[in-house]
């Protein structure tokens, strides 16, 4: 199994009553790359992501990781992943260190080295400070940094990021994009779903377009983008550019 994927879908499918949220997508995410998902709002990629690491049941379809089927073995396979969802929801009545320990011993490790891990998280997101504050009190951002060192504690082999940079200030992004990229060096893969194209394309070395729960083209950055740039290749692929001209009613000026 060590040249398996890290990740591969085999004809997913989901449908939320009538809506086809994602329909039949196959993708190959090889071990140790950086991989983007991108698409318009509403493409289906938090559901693509969801059902890629246990947290929605597919309809139909395969989650292989590493080689491994999820939904036959969700126990096993999932101590494999590090999981940042869309819109985390955490117990937000404990400190940001309680936080990344609680998450550290629900993965099996033990106390000593869950605490060293949860102080160098905290460092290394620019948490030190807010170590002892509740997570209740944290900033949008500063959750969005507890919950991803949440996803690290036990050094997944995959990691699984919704949205990581979101109400992130530039400063942790970068850093957040450091600590990314050397774990993909030693090894580790990592897939992102973004809407910032620019970020794609510096960040990633593999990117995958989804519009309307297909996928409309997956590959290296250089394969899909082009000639262009990730975002014109996007605009071309998904298309839906609307003028403005239409809201007439939103002009302040008088002439
Ligand atoms: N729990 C749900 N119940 C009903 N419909 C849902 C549910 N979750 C997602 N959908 C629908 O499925 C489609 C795909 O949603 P999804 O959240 O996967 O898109 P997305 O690509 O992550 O979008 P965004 O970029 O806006 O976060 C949308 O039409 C959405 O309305």
């Amino acid at each position: 199994m060590s040249n398996a994927p890290a990740l591969e879908l085999r004809g997913l499918w989901r449908k939320f009553g009538d809506k086809i949220a994602v329909s039949g997508i196959d993708l190959v995410v090889p071990a140790g790359s950086f991989y983007g998902l991108v698409g318009p709002n509403g493409a289906g990629k938090t559901t693509t992501l969801s059902m890629s690491t246990g947290l929605l049941q597919p309809d139909f379809g395969t989650v292989l990781v590493h080689g491994h089927d999820l939904w036959a073995n969700p126990i096993e396979v999932k101590a494999m992943l590090g999981v940042l969802p869309d819109g985390v929801r955490l117990f937000d009545r404990l400190t940001g260190e309680q936080l990344i320990t609680y998450a550290g011993l629900l993965q099996g490790l033990d106390r000593e080295t869950v605490a060293a891990r949860a102080t160098d998280l905290l460092a290394a997101l620019d948490l030190t400070a807010d170590a002892t504050k509740l997570v209740v009190e944290y900033s949008a951002g500063m959750t969005k940094k507890v919950a991803l060192a949440c996803a690290l504690v036990h050094a997944p082999r995959l990691l699984v990021l919704d949205e990581p940079f979101e109400a992130v200030d530039p400063v942790s992004a970068a850093n957040i994009r450091d600590i990314l990229g050397s774990y993909v060096r030693s090894g580790g893969t990592v897939i992102v779903s973004s809407h910032v194209m620019d970020l794609v394309q510096r960040m990633c070395d593999h990117v995958a377009v989804i519009a309307a729960g297909h996928v409309l083209a997956a590959g290296t950055i250089d394969e899909v983008r082009g000639d262009g740039s990730l975002e014109d290749r996007f605009v071309d692929l998904v298309g839906g550019r609307v003028s403005g001209e239409g809201l007439a009613w939103l002009r302040t000026s008088s002439d």
